[in-house]
């Protein structure tokens, strides 16, 4: 509790004194008192690794990190509240992870896109303080759509000088922990002995999963495959219809970022073993500027991006179907952190 209280109301300046020296590393979460943030904040409370736990939310940060604080675990956790950008500052002040699960989730009958007009401030917001407070920090967003969010954080980055295509990404860790479940389900083998890559982007057809490289191979029907691939790409509006208009996945996001933030960790710490992740990141694969395939991460981020897996026809056509949507989402993005930018 001491942690908690030591920097419940902290200042900008006792945080410079007190930080400076700060060897432990620092995970700063927006948007922590929400339906993914709460449970990954206290997955990410879990993990040993973490020294500093900053929660920030317009509101109801601070009953949340007082409930967090009493677990045992090493992490400090620090609440900020408010929507003004001080206090998204002071959370992310020295972060060396900023992961963002803050914005408004789908209503049945919406699509990602929908989210856009509410979304895209946050994004600006979080890529203006970040330049500021943290311009060296792992930021990952959660936020919907990922697939406009991502390009718009970069432009607004890029503009205030401070952009690091190895450092941004988009979380889509989601598409292939469904993959691993529902090929595990299909053929009945324990999920997590199941490797499927699921490359592109975070919406419909944009999400595209390569069961052709399915390890243990699947062997279906292509009724079977083109079945299971719908299935994938639409498992987001099959939870957002689960809940009746009480949001959309919360409890398995949190997993899945957790599992992406853990691998940040894991890099930023430097591990002998290659760490390889998958997001939606600024690419050169495809004709898509921003786009998800494997890569290596390591402390300073991206080491190699390892490119698209190989792809049976049906795949290589369904990649050439969805880029011009793809392709719309970036240049969207791209658009709205060139006006965020110029209004700054
Ligand atoms: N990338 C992915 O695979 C997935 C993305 N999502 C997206 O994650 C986002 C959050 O979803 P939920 O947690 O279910 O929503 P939620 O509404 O339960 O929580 C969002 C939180 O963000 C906070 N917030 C809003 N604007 C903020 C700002 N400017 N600064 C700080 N905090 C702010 C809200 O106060 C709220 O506590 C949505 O956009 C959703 O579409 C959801 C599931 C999967
Ligand atoms: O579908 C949504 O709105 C939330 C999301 O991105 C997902 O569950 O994959």
């Amino acid at each position: 509790m001491f942690g908690l209280l030591k920097c419940a109301q902290p200042l900008l300046g006792k945080l410079h004194s007190s930080q400076s020296n700060r060897r432990g590393l620092k995970v700063a979460v927006v948007g922590a008192a929400g339906g993914i943030g709460q449970p990954l904040s206290l997955l990410l409370k879990l993990n040993p690794h973490i020294e500093h736990l900053a929660l920030h939310d317009l509101r109801n940060t601070q009953g949340v990190a007082m409930d967090l604080s009493h677990i045992d675990t090493p992490a400090t956790v620090c609440p900020f509240e408010g929507g003004d950008g001080k206090s998204l500052r002071r959370a992310m002040f020295m972060a060396d992870i900023v992961v963002v699960p803050a914005g408004l989730p789908r209503q049945p009958g919406m699509s990602r896109t929908d989210l856009v007009k509410v979304n895209a401030s946050v994004a600006a917001d979080v890529a203006f303080a970040a330049s500021e407070v943290c311009p060296r920090a792992f930021i990952a967003f959660i936020t919907n759509p990922v697939n406009v969010v991502v390009p718009l954080a970069a432009t607004v980055l890029k503009a205030k000088c401070n952009y690091d295509p190895n450092r941004l990404f988009g979380v889509t860790s989601l598409d292939l922990v469904r993959a691993r479940t529902f090929v595990g389900d299909a053929l009945n083998v324990n999920p997590l002995k199941v490797e499927v890559p699921v490359i592109g982007g975070h919406t419909g057809k944009t999400i595209l999963p390569i069961l052709s490289q399915c390890t243990p191979a699947y062997n279906g029907t292509d009724e079977e495959v083109e079945e299971l691939i719908k299935r994938i790409q639409g498992a987001g509006t099959e939870v957002v219809n689960a809940k009746k208009g009480e949001g959309s996945a919360t409890l398995s996001m949190a997993h899945a970022a957790n599992l992406f933030v853990g691998n940040l960790i894991k890099a930023i710490k430097g591990s002998d073993k290659p760490i390889v992740e998958c997001a939606y990141v600024e690419s050169e694969v495809t004709e898509a500027q921003f786009f998800a395939t494997p890569f290596v991460l390591g402390p300073q981020g991206i080491k190699e991006n390892l490119g698209l897996p190989d792809m049976n026809d049906v795949e290589m056509e369904a990649l050439e179907k969805m880029l011009p949507e793809l392709k719309a989402n970036i240049e969207a993005g791209i658009k709205l952190g060139k006006d965020f930018a110029g209004q700054d």
